[in-house]
């Protein structure tokens, strides 16, 4: 991971911290000195207590065996099983899966979850592979962490580049090997393999929740409001198509290629039936900006749903939301953090905008476990009062610490793992 680079106001050169880890282990230890834990809380905290990597060789339609690395990170599992998504992508890092793990334990702890965090992830492009080699590579991957895996143990999930199709054939293959079907594996699957209803949405309906309790707060009226989305995947195109139907006007969208802005709103419906599976559109249209000029684009709420440090100390001076709530995972630096703070912009963290996948992910498997079912109705009323519940939550410890939105996520999430570790014993 780097440090990028920068040049304060006093013309002297400064780092800015865009290595996730470790601006992750900042907010936890800062989080555990609000609380008054003691340093051995953070000792264990600070890591992920379990990291496997592995490499496993897979035959390519070309019939060459390529080699691939994975990895599958479990954060702390005091509370419970761990439960995190698995990303396909070239960039994946063992240091950001580390962070993503992280990321989930505080995720669950704010949402209420019985779980720890955990995160897995396969170092390829998907985007250059045959139907017939993800298939392969999914599988693959599966077999080499088995052993750490299990409905009781790991319960992965989708994360960028990954769909109900991976889960799917990871649930197929997680099954095999045990000898029977074993659906409280995995969540994000399909229905007709015990996946649930709500899920593939889910995420984006709680970002969606998030959006109208901090327009609450803002006194802002939805339907007055002009909304960028960054990133067209799971995330971010269902954020664009609820914010479009609740009347507010979808002025800008973007994804890896590029992004769309236009004053007077694009038409969403036409978007998501143009888009591929990977969340793509962008090139199909004329006129596009880049996704850094589309930051920086005049409106009222900001949703980044794409990828970590999009957000920085060079930019974040120049965004005129009054509202941003992170979808993605760590698109705002700690540095940027404090600066949008500053201006006065309600910053609605990661950790709390997108639990909803998690959230309908925990029904998933609370489904799967009992074997009956919910209707989609209850499914919504169960996320919409969780993440109403965390966002009051953690809007009220800002308040009453005086800190920013992420620290305050960082207190409410930490706090169930510190007192699981202290009465198990193990500090
Ligand atoms: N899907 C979920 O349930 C879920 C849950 C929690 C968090 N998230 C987070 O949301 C973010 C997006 O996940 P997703 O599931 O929507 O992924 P996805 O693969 O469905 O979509 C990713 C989108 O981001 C775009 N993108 C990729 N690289 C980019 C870049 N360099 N610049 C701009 N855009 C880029 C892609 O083109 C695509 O439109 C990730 O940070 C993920 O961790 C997703």
């Amino acid at each position: 991971m780097t440090q990028a680079s920068s040049t304060n106001a006093q013309g002297t050169d400064t780092a800015e911290n865009t290595a996730v880890l470790s601006r992750t282990q900042d907010v936890i230890l800062q989080a555990l000195e609000a609380l008054g834990y003691d340093r051995q809380i953070y000792d264990i905290l600070r890591e992920p207590l379990r990291v496997l990597t592995v490499r496993f060789p897979v035959r390519m339609d070309d019939g060459s065996v390529r080699v691939f690395t994975g990895y599958r990170s479990q954060h702390n599992d005091a509370v419970g099983p761990t439960k995190g998504g698995i990303r396909l992508h070239p960039d994946v890092t063992q240091e950001d899966i580390e962070a993503l793990s992280i990321w989930m334990s505080i995720n669950c702890g704010i949402a209420d979850l019985p779980y720890g965090g955990g995160t897995g992830g396969i170092a390829c492009d998907p985007r250059d592979m045959s139907f017939d080699e993800i298939e392969r590579v999914s599988r693959a991957y599966v077999r080499a962490v088995s052993q750490i895996v299990g409905p009781a143990k790991d319960i992965p999930a989708p994360d960028v580049f990954s769909n109900s199709q991976n889960m799917a054939w990871m649930f197929d293959e997680y099954s095999r090997l045990r000898e029977f079907d074993s659906p409280g594996f995995i969540t994000g699957k399909p229905i007709v393999l015990g996946g649930s209803r709500g899920r593939e949405s889910a995420t984006a309906r709680g970002v969606a929740i998030c959006i109208e309790e901090a327009a609450k707060v803002r006194g802002l009226n939805l339907s007055d409001a002009r909304v960028i989305v960054q990133g067209f995947g799971n995330a971010g195109s269902f954020v664009a198509k609820f914010m479009y139907d609740a009347g507010a006007k979808v002025v800008g969208i973007s994804d890896a290629y590029g992004a769309l802005y236009r004053e007077e709103g694009l038409d969403v419906d036409e978007l998501l039936e143009r888009r591929d599976s990977f969340g793509t559109v962008t090139r199909l249209y004329r006129n596009t900006i880049s996704n850094r000029e589309l930051l920086e684009k005049p409106c009222d709420i900001l949703v980044p749903a794409a990828i970590e440090n999009q957000i920085t100390r060079e930019n974040a001076k120049r965004i005129q939301a009054s509202i941003i709530v992170e979808a993605a995972n760590g698109p705002t630096t700690a540095a940027a953090t404090d600066i949008l703070t500053e201006k006065g912009i309600l910053l609605v963290p990661d950790v709390v905008g997108n639990s909803g996948g998690v959230i309908v992910s925990y029904f998933e498997w609370v489904q799967n476990n009992q074997g009956y079912y919910w209707d989609e109705h209850e499914i919504q009323d169960r996320l919409a009062s969780r993440m109403r519940m965390s966002f009051q939550h953690v809007f009220q410890t800002a308040t009453k610490y005086r800190v920013n939105m992420r620290l305050a996520a960082y207190i409410v999430g930490v706090q169930r793992m510190a007192e699981a570790i202290r009465w198990r014993g193990w500090v």
